[in-house]
């Protein structure tokens, strides 16, 4: 890289069903002043997080910004993790979490501001068995939603939502964990047991409240029972859960296993049936600008 400014913009040309056309153009306008050039990757769904390595560690850009969901932010967080470059987002999937738990904001004008913008959050990168999480994963009922919606062609939150009654009348519910941490070993049962980066899931349910995507910390969350469901649904933002609802256990790093397999997801992408998960909070971190 030169003395011009390079912002690789990585677009997922079909995530959340969205063109992204009109981004693109505001952005060359945005970008047309500022003396800072566009390097444009159109992810393929092969071979992106190679590519994007590659063009990366080439190019070495001041900027990437994700345009996409979930997937695709993870991606660029796993892509650069060697790096610090900051990471911009453009919320452009079909559940957005990651820019819900960001407040990431509504407008395309004010997302580029932010994308572009001077505000950090360093985030923790979650490593489970082998693959990088970034707000959300977990085992049991979630898990068996999701893989209900990826196989149904609803698509959105009511999509997902939809699977909630026939993913309860199919699940083999509750289900066991024994979690081993810090030299301790706790079995539990309960319908789901969520690694929680985050506060909130894409619903916008604040199943977390003391979470922080900073901190350094993961919790450990076993929901007991079907409370958890209709917290789904709803939009409560509950800062009190009593013990009975949700147990909370903060870890850094900590072995799950399941004496039967159990659904299995990562930040809202269906990973299939699990009886061993191992997790630990990477060294590296994702630098994310956000809002003030
Ligand atoms: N050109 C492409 N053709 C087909 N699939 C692609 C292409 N580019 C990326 N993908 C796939 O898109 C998925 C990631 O989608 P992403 O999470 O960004 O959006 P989404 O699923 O619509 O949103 P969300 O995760 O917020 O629900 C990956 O599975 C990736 O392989």
């Amino acid at each position: 890289m030169g003395d011009i400014k390079e912002i690789l913009l990585i677009v997922n040309p079909i995530s959340g069903d969205i063109d992204k056309q009109n981004m693109v153009d505001e952005l060359k306008v945005i970008l047309q002043d500022s003396g800072a050039e566009l390097f444009i990757y159109h992810t393929k769904g092969e071979k992106d997080l190679q590519n994007i390595r590659k063009i990366v560690e080439e190019r070495e850009p001041w900027r990437i910004i994700a345009a996409g969901g979930d997937g695709t932010i993870k991606m660029v967080a796993e892509a650069t993790k060697k790096y610090d470059i900051p990471i911009g987002i453009i919320p452009s999937g079909s559940a957005n979490a990651m820019a819900l738990n960001l407040n990431i904001p509504e407008t395309l004008e004010e997302q580029i501001e932010v994308a572009l913008g001077n505000n950090f959050l360093d985030i923790d990168l979650i490593f489970l068995n082998d693959e990088i999480g970034l707000h959300m994963s977990d085992l049991g009922i979630n898990a068996e939603l999701i893989r209900n919606y990826e196989e149904s062609s609803f698509r959105g939150k009511f999509g997902y939502l939809l699977q909630t009654i026939p993913t309860l009348i199919q699940s083999k519910y509750p289900y066991t964990f024994t979690i081993e941490t810090e030299g301790k070993k706790i079995t539990e049962e309960g319908i789901l047991l969520a690694f929680a980066n985050a506060k909130k899931y894409g619903t916008g349910a604040n199943v977390n409240p003391s979470g922080a995507l900073d901190d350094g910390i993961m919790e450990i969350l076993i929901f007991r029972d079907f409370d958890f469901v209709e917290m789904l649904k709803t939009l409560r933002n509950e800062t009190n859960l009593s013990q009975d609802f949700v147990k909370v256990i903060p870890v850094k790093n900590a072995v799950v296993s399941c004496p039967k397999p159990v659904a299995f997801q990562i930040d809202g992408e269906y990973r299939g049936e699990a009886t061993k998960v191992s997790v630990n909070i990477l060294p590296e971190k994702a630098k994310i600008a956000v809002p003030e």
